[in-house]
Order: C-alpha cells, then sequence, then structure tokens
C-alpha cells in the first residue's frame, strides 16, 4: 500500500494498463494493491493453457476466455470497492485513438511486441500521457520511463536487428540446428501445409537451379495414384536424399565444409512396409483434430529425449499422415505456431533428419520448440519485480517527481551486489524522427521505384504507420481510410503503381514528401534524393533511408542463434529483412530490387543476453547510477529487447 505522500496521486490515477499477459497480471495486482482505483486494461488475447503457470489471475476454467475480463474479475475479487474496465480488443484499433489516450494520467505497457509498443509510444506523444515501458525475458528485465520533452520516447534510441540468415545456410549448407529448425519450419512446412502461392525457397542451389527447381514445384502436389503413405516417404527421399544428392553436385560447395549424407527412407526404416510406418505401438487417435499428435500415436512419451534418426523418421510420417487424414482442411491455410503440437513434432522430426544429414547434433522435441517458438523460459519473478518497479514509476510519474525517474535494469547476476540497476533516464533524441521534427533522408532510383515502394517498404515497413497518407506540398499522393469514394480509391490505387517521377505531382531529386498517421498523429517529413545504381546484395530494397536507424542484428544466445554467412560461391549473404520485431522476410540471394517476398519466419528475435552495444552506449554517457566495480559494462537490455519475440513474459 502508498505512503501518505503518494496517496492522493494514486487515489486520483486514471491508469491504462496495456497487455494483460505476464506483466499485466503481475501489476494489475500490484496496482489494486497499491491503492489505484481507477484501471483500464486492453489485451487482445484469450487465455491459453501455457499461460497459466505464470499468469496468476487465471486458472484452468478460464482457458478460452478474454485476460483483460477474466483479469478484472480476479481483482475486484479482493478488491471489490475498485474500478477495473476492461477491453478485449487490439490497442491499435481506432477507437483507442488520442482522445482515449488523453483521458489517462499514465500508460503502462505490459506488451510483447515491438508494433504494438511503437503505436502506444505514438499515441502517449500525440496525447501527451507518460508512458512507463516493461519487457522481461528469463532472469532479464527493465522499465524506461517516457515523458513528453522530458525524456527519450521508446522510438528514440534504434532497436537492435532481429538476428538474420543468409538464405543458402539455411537452403543448402547448414552448419547449426537452428538453421535446421528454420529449414523445416519456414521452409518445409510452409511448403506442404502453407499457402501454396507464397514464394518458397524450398530447393537446393544447385548448378542447374532452374530445373531442381521444377523439380521441387511438383513434387510437393500429392499424385492421384499414390496414398497419404507413398506421398510422405516420396516427400521423405525429395527432401531428405534427392535434394541432397543435387546439393553434392556442386562441389565448389563442399570443396571447405563437410558433404552432407543423402538419406533415404529405405535405409533408415528397411523392410517396413509402406503401410506400417515401423512397427512401432500406436495408441488410439482422439476425437479432437487439434489434439492428434503423431508422439502419442507412436507412444514416444518424453519430450526431453532425443529420438534417434529412425524415431525422428517415424515422427515425420506419422505427422505427416495426421496433417493430411486429421487436419485436412487447415493444409493450404497453416503457419508455424509454437503451440501447435503436431506442428512442433514434425519440425523437430524434420529439423532432426536434415541434422542428421549434415552431422549436425540432433535435439530433443522440447529443445526444438524453444529454439522454433523463439522461446526463452518466462521466469514469474522477474514479472513480479519488474510490475513493482513499473508502480514504483508511475507514482514518480503521477507525482511529478522527475528527477527520480529512473530506467531500470534487473540483472541476471548481480553487478556491486545488485540486482536492480537504476539508470537516470536521457533526453530526447533531438533526430528521433517520431518525437522530434528532423526530417529523414531517402536515396532513391525516382525514375524505376514505384509510389508502393516508398508505402509498403519505407512508410509501412520502416516508420510503423498502419493508416499512412502520402503528400508532396498540397497534393495528396496515397491516402486509406474507410470515407474515401470510389473515385479516390482508384486514384490512390493507380498511383501506388505509378514511377515516382511520373506520378501526378512527380516526385524527384529535391521533393520534401510528408508522411502522416491520422491514428498515431505522426507526421514527419522525408527529404528524397535521386540516386541511379543500388548494390543489389547490401541494398536489397533499392533504396536507402536515412535518420531512420536500426542498429546492428543482436544473438539469441538462448537458441543457440549465429550467423552463418555462406562462404559458397554460389551463394551471397543476404540479410533477411524484418518485418515485424520478430518476424523476418527471407530475400533470394542476388534478389532484384524490388526485394521481393520469399517467406516470413520467426526465426530468432532480438536477443537479450548480447547487449553491450546498448551497454556501451549508455555507459559512455556517463549516466550510469552505478557502474560495476571492475569497470564492466553493465548489462542492459535496450527497450527494443522488451521484444524478444512473443512468449517472454
Ligand atoms: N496489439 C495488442 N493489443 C492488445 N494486447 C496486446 C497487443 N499485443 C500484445 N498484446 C498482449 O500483450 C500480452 C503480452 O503478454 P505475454 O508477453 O505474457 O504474452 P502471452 O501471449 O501471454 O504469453 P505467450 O506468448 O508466452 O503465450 C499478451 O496478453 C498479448 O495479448
Ligand atoms: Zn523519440
Amino acid at each position: 500500500m502508498a505512503s501518505q505522500q503518494q496517496a492522493p496521486a494514486i487515489k486520483g490515477a486514471k491508469v491504462l494498463m496495456v497487455g494483460a499477459g505476464g506483466i499485466g497480471c503481475e501489476l494489475l495486482k500490484t496496482l489494486a494493491l497499491s491503492g489505484f482505483q481507477d484501471i483500464h486494461i486492453i489485451d487482445m488475447d484469450t487465455i491459453e493453457v501455457s499461460n497459466l503457470n505464470r499468469q496468476f489471475l487465471f486458472r484452468q476454467s478460464h482457458v478460452g476466455q478474454s485476460k483483460a475480463k477474466v483479469a478484472r474479475d480476479a481483482v475486484l475479487r479482493f478488491r471489490p470497492d475498485i474500478s477495473i474496465t476492461p477491453y478485449h480488443a487490439n490497442v491499435k484499433d481506432p477507437d483507442f485513438n488520442v482522445d482515449f489516450f488523453k483521458q489517462f494520467n499514465v500508460v503502462l505497457n505490459g506488451l510483447d511486441n515491438l508494433d504494438a509498443r511503437r503505436h502506444v509510444n505514438r499515441l502517449c506523444l500525440a496525447a501527451d500521457v507518460p508512458l512507463v515501458e516493461s519487457g522481461t525475458t528469463g532472469f532479464l528485465g527493465q522499465v524506461t520511463v517516457h515523458v513528453k520533452g522530458k525524456t527519450e520516447c521508446y522510438e528514440c534510441q534504434p532497436k537492435p536487428a532481429p538476428k538474420t540468415y543468409p538464405v543458402c545456410t539455411i537452403t543448402s549448407t547448414p552448419s547449426k540446428f537452428v538453421h535446421c529448425i528454420v529449414w523445416a519450419k519456414d521452409l518445409l512446412f510452409a511448403k506442404l501445409f502453407g499457402d501454396k502461392n507464397q514464394d518458397n525457397d524450398l530447393n537446393v542451389r544447385s548448378s542447374d537451379a532452374a530445373s531442381s527447381s521444377e523439380h521441387a514445384n511438383d513434387v510437393f502436389e500429392p499424385n492421384k495414384d499414390e496414398d497419404i503413405e507413398q506421398y510422405g516417404r516420396r516427400i521423405y527421399d525429395h527432401v531428405f536424399g534427392y535434394n541432397i544428392e543435387i546439393a553434392l553436385s556442386n562441389e565448389e560447395t563442399w570443396r571447405n565444409r563437410n558433404r552432407p549424407r543423402p538419406i533415404y527412407i529405405r535405409d533408415v526404416l528397411p523392410g517396413e512396409s509402406v503401410q506400417q510406418n515401423g512397427n512401432a505401438e500406436r495408441m488410439p487417435l482422439p476425437d479432437d483434430p487439434l489434439s492428434v499428435s503423431a508422439m502419442a500415436s507412436l507412444c514416444l512419451k518424453n519430450p526431453q529425449d532425443i529420438w534417434s534418426l529412425m524415431e525422428n523418421s517415424r515422427i515425420f510420417l506419422e505427422a505427416l499422415k495426421l496433417f493430411f487424414s486429421r487436419r485436412k482442411k487447415e493444409i493450404g491455410n497453416l503457419s508455424f505456431d509454437k503451440d501447435d503440437q503436431l506442428a512442433v513434432e514434425f519440425v523437430t522430426a524434420a529439423a532432426n533428419i536434415r541434422a542428421a544429414s549434415f552431422g549436425i547434433p540432433l535435439h530433443s522435441l522440447f529443445e526444438a520448440k524453444g529454439i522454433a517458438g523463439n522461446i526463452v523460459h518466462a521466469v514469474a519473478t522477474t514479472n513480479a519485480i519488474i510490475s513493482g518497479l513499473i508502480v514504483i514509476e508511475a507514482i514518480k510519474v503521477l507525482r511529478n517527481d522527475a528527477n527520480s525517474y529512473r530506467m531500470t535494469y534487473c540483472l541476471e547476476h548481480p553487478s556491486r551486489k545488485m540486482l536492480l540497476m537504476p539508470v537516470e533516464p536521457f533526453e530526447p533524441n533531438k533526430s528521433c524522427y517520431v518525437c522530434s521534427e528532423t526530417p529523414l533522408s531517402l536515396e532513391i532510383n525516382t525514375h524505376r521505384s514505384k509510389l508502393r515502394d516508398i508505402v509498403e517498404k519505407i512508410v509501412k515497413a520502416k516508420l510503423g504507420m498502419s493508416l499512412p497518407l502520402v503528400m508532396h506540398g498540397s497534393a495528396l499522393l496515397y491516402e486509406v481510410g474507410d470515407d474515401l469514394d470510389d473515385d479516390m480509391v482508384a486514384n490512390y490505387a493507380a498511383n501506388l503503381d505509378k514511377v515516382l517521377s511520373e506520378l501526378p505531382s512527380p516526385v524527384t531529386g529535391g521533393t520534401i514528401l510528408t508522411v502522416e498517421d491520422l491514428q498515431q498523429e505522426l507526421s514527419c517529413n522525408i527529404n528524397i534524393k535521386h540516386r541511379e545504381e543500388f548494390d543489389e546484395e547490401k541494398e536489397p530494397e533499392g533504396m536507402l533511408l536515412s535518420g531512420w536507424t536500426q542498429a546492428p542484428a543482436v544473438e539469441n544466445k538462448n537458441t543457440n542463434v549465429a550467423n552463418g554467412a555462406s562462404t559458397s560461391s554460389s551463394c551471397q549473404a543476404v540479410p533477411l529483412e524484418t518485418e515485424e520485431d520478430d518476424e523476418l522476410v527471407m530475400l533470394p540471394a542476388g534478389s532484384d530490387s524490388s526485394g521481393k517476398k520469399r517467406k516470413i519466419s520467426d526465426v530468432s528475435t532480438t536477443a537479450i543476453s548480447d547487449l553491450s552495444t546498448a551497454a556501451d552506449e549508455k555507459r559512455s554517457k556517463k549516466r550510469v547510477d552505478e557502474l560495476d566495480d571492475d569497470g564492466e559494462a553493465v548489462v542492459m537490455l535496450e527497450d527494443g529487447n522488451a521484444d524478444i519475440g512473443k512468449g517472454l513474459q
């Protein structure tokens, strides 16, 4: 409960909490017990079984219900006199506009993704409401305070980019288990069960790439005259046998690498009839198609066991069969979900068979799931500590006690015997395009690139605008909205496909474009500079935005990710373009300047364990209250690291 001094600020405060997950549940409980009386909660999710181990306001019977509503009910049971208003909705919904935000004295984030965090940051700036941000991953956590004009905004510092992988490492030359997981999840799973129209790199880049890709395109369609067992075995032989043979034919690739071993089903499961898929004992299948499990069906019980190649092969065939027999309706629309048991089983088995082929150690389903889902196991205590710190900062904000605002980092190992590291917040970054008026600058070929390139790759993907409007002087080139008449919609659609210099109001070198997001009330200028040529490898998007910075990619050591840059002459290391915080878009090696999407993955995202850059930067500003005895960099979490993918709180 708050002290007497704090009580008035707390009692009169109207607070908005965004996110009722790991941090949110703790935060709501702590706010209620600290004397807050008017709390609003937005969360778009329903409760899942996997939330129950740490989101203590929820019980088994609540699975499937709105997190915001159940959290409210749970807290009202021990604080019946306070007001808690739940919204089962996405914070990006237009209802939550600047006017909505203006009614609050402080906003507290307990989110798990960069996109929503950026959105809330912008609305808080527009509404001039202070924001307390937070994030945890495992033992690490952080709380930061963002007050317009006084401290930096959430977007003042660049966010570390998610880890990226060269396409060829994934398709042809994996050297780590994570490469096999990415291949199994984003290429094979997507090819077999996902959207057939999506481009997919599931082929081996042989010297004769055209024919192999043609072959690859056909092979994934079931033949009319084969049953599902035969189909599974054919796919197995194609991806683990034939494709490896093709890869081996490119001698250059293997000059300095271990050669992989083609694996055919007849060698792994010799003598087993097509119908049997092994002689394994079998369990009856459950009625609910979503509960079918290849592991259960084959009586493999312990997810921490490392299966043999034979067991992985059986799981592979069984999972594929179960998808086609029990979940056929979903085929064509599936994308990998770490909470989908059958999907995890398939991906684990496929990754392990590929790993066996490339001489990479095999992993258990438990480990594979952690890597595939980018899971760092949440620590409930960290969430509780961070929630307490959020409330402490919220009280300071409500009392306008700017001198004592602190960003606090929760460390894994004590530094100067302290696990909590307080740091004075920084002033706003004068060149932040979100909270200052500094223009951005864009180098682009105005005779080749289209308005669509700017809208999709810059305004939406990089600047995070959801409802963008693009203006050149007083000429509106593009906007979205429900109130546009058909002519305008057609006009803007036509503009999108026009080359910049041929727009009704031509965009050329020297043009200043204004881009706005009406919902976020964010506006910024972009100075256009014409440039004829771009390096396809280094600038695959065919444009270069400056004034907007993304820190270098960091590894997630928890998932043992490393950058496997290819040395093969036929493969170039290509950066994977970040689309969302935990989604990556792969670009093909040597892709054209349109930066064609290849596939979406949620490989590893920002790592929290490799934060020396952020720490060094902070330290250089000499604003850290306490430094390690031996001058070691303090392990800190840059804000973006609160976004270490889903499932971390
Ligand atoms: N745009 C958004 N609008 C509203 N709520 C959001 C938005 N984005 C994320 N959230 C909520 O933020 C919460 C974050 O909580 P947490 O990180 O514990 O994730 P979780 O989804 O509960 O757990 P896990 O990912 O491990 O299953 C979630 O409840 C999620 O629904
Ligand atoms: Zn800023």
